[in-house]
């Protein structure tokens, strides 16, 4: 049984800077070298046993650097997705019957392991495997997945700390369990501290676990694995399944044990998990517990009284830092005039222009790398091109695409007179910033604008130094971003700090790294007990 614990205080992890000439930089550099000198066998772990799975061999590259492999994996079968499954109900009894505090031990030793030893290893693997330069890297795998696994292992620990009242003569309890069966993690390319904690989350609680990483972050995610091992998982609690999924899914989303998806992607696939569980709805023993954190299209408004210069580097952070692939990302502008034409557009245009995109492994100075693979490439070549031939749409840096070497894209700044353009509904997750540019007096009409046009609801911004108008903003954008910044770019939402999540179409908002999350994969029993029952079925009032 759980005794009554006292987790350690979570921090968040320092983020160091990797500065040139720094012994954390060094250091970075060699194990970037090591791990880009191999290639690996990337393999499906499945019962705590490492092998290649059985379908067809992808290779994953460095984006940046195209042609050269890193690792390869296998698609993952029908067959391996059924002995992930039946790994994941074999640990199940095991793993649920351990004491709170041993689970969270295994995930608070990960966070300190990573804050050490591994720390180079996993911010080697995405830097080379996503095309992360060092700093991004480093607020991901190393800063982010910390502490995820530390403050939710505090987090999990007020869960159990949450119990009923009781009477006189009666003890009332809260048994906190996990959910009857597996769950399913579904992960995404873009953050290494995502995909590993998308996992871990469910198994802190007590749950066994079905991963499927991207493929394009199979190389980071096969480093995440051997961590938990090496911080003492026991085998089938988490089964990693390499592959695009089509398979995996096809097994898990069927099984009657389905307990619960915890996914992050974008929301067609979210929809299409969520339309297969529907199908299935009748062959499951409980209803699956669904958490999807999915697409944005996120937006900055500026009023006339914002901070030309914070405006300016919000923008180019927000927008090009991890090349616009963060769901974060500011992919939508709504600038005043009078800044606009005060210095901004030019001054915005210029610094996009010198932004250097290139090699992050071999130079850990670049700003940023290459976007992930080649269709999101010729996803963002096929808007560009469309951008350049629309009528209302001037492209005022960047516009051009080169996978010559990489998958490019630079970064891209569009004014638009059209506040209906797809530029301002469509998540391209690239490096292109649309701009509209509205007339000062017209700020609450564009706000209002802006706050119905895409059918996502993660991030946003609002630039002012006038009160009023921040109170405003607040306001009239109220259900239009989960994480709502005043005065500060809408990425880079740290954990304990901002919890992480939007609505609408961006996700069940169940905000990943806080305790509302992990609620989702509890599943509690109450518990009443008498301590002297009654021994007489008649009531006064029968007399
Ligand atoms: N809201 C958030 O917190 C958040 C965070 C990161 C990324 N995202 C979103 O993720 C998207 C980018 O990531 P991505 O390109 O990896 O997304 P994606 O939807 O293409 O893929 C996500 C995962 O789903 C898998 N997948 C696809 N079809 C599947 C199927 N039938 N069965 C099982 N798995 C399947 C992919 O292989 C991958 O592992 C963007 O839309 C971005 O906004 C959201
Ligand atoms: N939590 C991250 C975004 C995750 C999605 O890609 C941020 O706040 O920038």
């Amino acid at each position: 049984m759980d005794a009554l614990l006292s987790v350690p205080k979570p921090h968040n992890e320092p983020v160091r800077s990797y500065a040139p000439g720094s012994a954390e930089r060094k250091s970075l550099a060699r194990r970037v070298a090591e791990l880009a000198a191999d290639q690996l066998d990337l393999t499906l772990t499945v019962g705590g046993e490492q092998r290649p799975g059985g379908g067809a061999p992808f290779d994953v590259v460095q984006p940046h650097r195209r042609h050269h492999v890193l690792g390869v994996a296998r698609q993952s079968t029908h067959a391996d997705a059924q002995a992930a499954v039946a790994a994941a109900k074999a640990a199940a009894p095991g793993w649920r019957a351990l004491p709170y505090a041993e689970r969270a031990a295994v995930f608070l030793r990960a966070a300190e392991l990573l804050a050490g030893g591994w720390r180079d290893t996993l911010n080697a693997a995405t830097i080379l495997g996503q095309s992360k330069s060092a700093q991004q890297a480093e607020i991901d795998s190393a800063c982010e997945l910390i502490d995820f696994l530390r403050f939710n292992a505090k987090f999990g620990e007020q869960i159990l700390a949450e119990q009923p009242e009781s009477s006189t003569g009666v003890w009332n309890r809260f048994d906190h369990r996990p959910l009857e069966g597996f769950v399913y993690a579904v992960t995404p390319f873009n953050f290494t501290a995502i995909a590993g904690n998308l996992p871990a989350a469910p198994a802190l609680m007590g749950n066994t676990v079905v991963w499927k990483p991207a493929p394009t972050q199979q190389f980071a995610a096969h480093f995440t694995m051997r961590l938990f091992e090496a911080a003492g998982l026991p085998p089938g609690v988490i089964n990693m399944l390499p592959g695009d999924g089509i398979a995996v899914s096809e097994v898990v989303l069927a099984d009657p044990d389905l307990a619960g998806i915890h996914f992050t992607g974008s929301t067609t696939v979210f929809r299409h998990l969520w339309q297969q569980v529907g199908a299935n709805i009748e062959r499951f023993r409980a209803y699956p517990r669904l958490v999807g954190e999915t697409g944005g299209k996120d937006f900055v408004v500026a009023h006339p009284s914002a901070d030309a210069d914070a405006l300016h580097t919000a923008l180019i952070r927000g927008a090009f830092e991890y090349q616009g692939q963060k769901c974060s990302a500011a992919s939508r502008a709504y600038v005043p005039r009078s800044i606009w034409d005060g210095g901004l557009r030019d001054r915005l245009a210029a610094t996009a222009d010198g932004i250097g995109y290139g090699d992050v492994a071999a130079d850990l100075s670049t700003f940023g790398g290459a976007v992930i693979d080649a269709k999101a490439f010729a996803k963002h070549a096929g808007a560009l091109d469309r951008i350049k031939n629309s009528g209302s749409c001037t492209v005022l840096a960047g516009g051009t695409a080169d996978d010559a070497e990489g998958w490019f894209v630079r970064p891209t700044v569009v004014e638009c007179t059209d506040a209906t353009h797809e530029v301002f509904t469509t998540e391209y997750f690239g490096p292109i910033l649309s701009v509209f540019v509205y007339d000062d007096p017209a700020f609450e009409d564009t706000m209002r604008q802006a706050e119905a046009v895409a059918p996502y609801a993660l991030t946003g911004s609002i630039f002012a130094t006038d009160r009023s108008a921040i109170d405003r903003a607040a306001e009239v954008l109220r259900f239009a971003a989960g994480n709502f910044y005043v005065n500060d770019k809408p990425t880079g939402a740290v954990v304990g700090q901002q919890p992480f999540g939007g609505a609408r179409g961006s996700g069940t908002n169940d905000k990943a790294g806080s305790i509302l999350n992990l609620l989702r994969w509890v599943s509690p029993r109450t518990i009443k007990e008498t301590f002297e029952p009654a021994v007489d079925y008649r009531y006064p009032h029968m007399g």
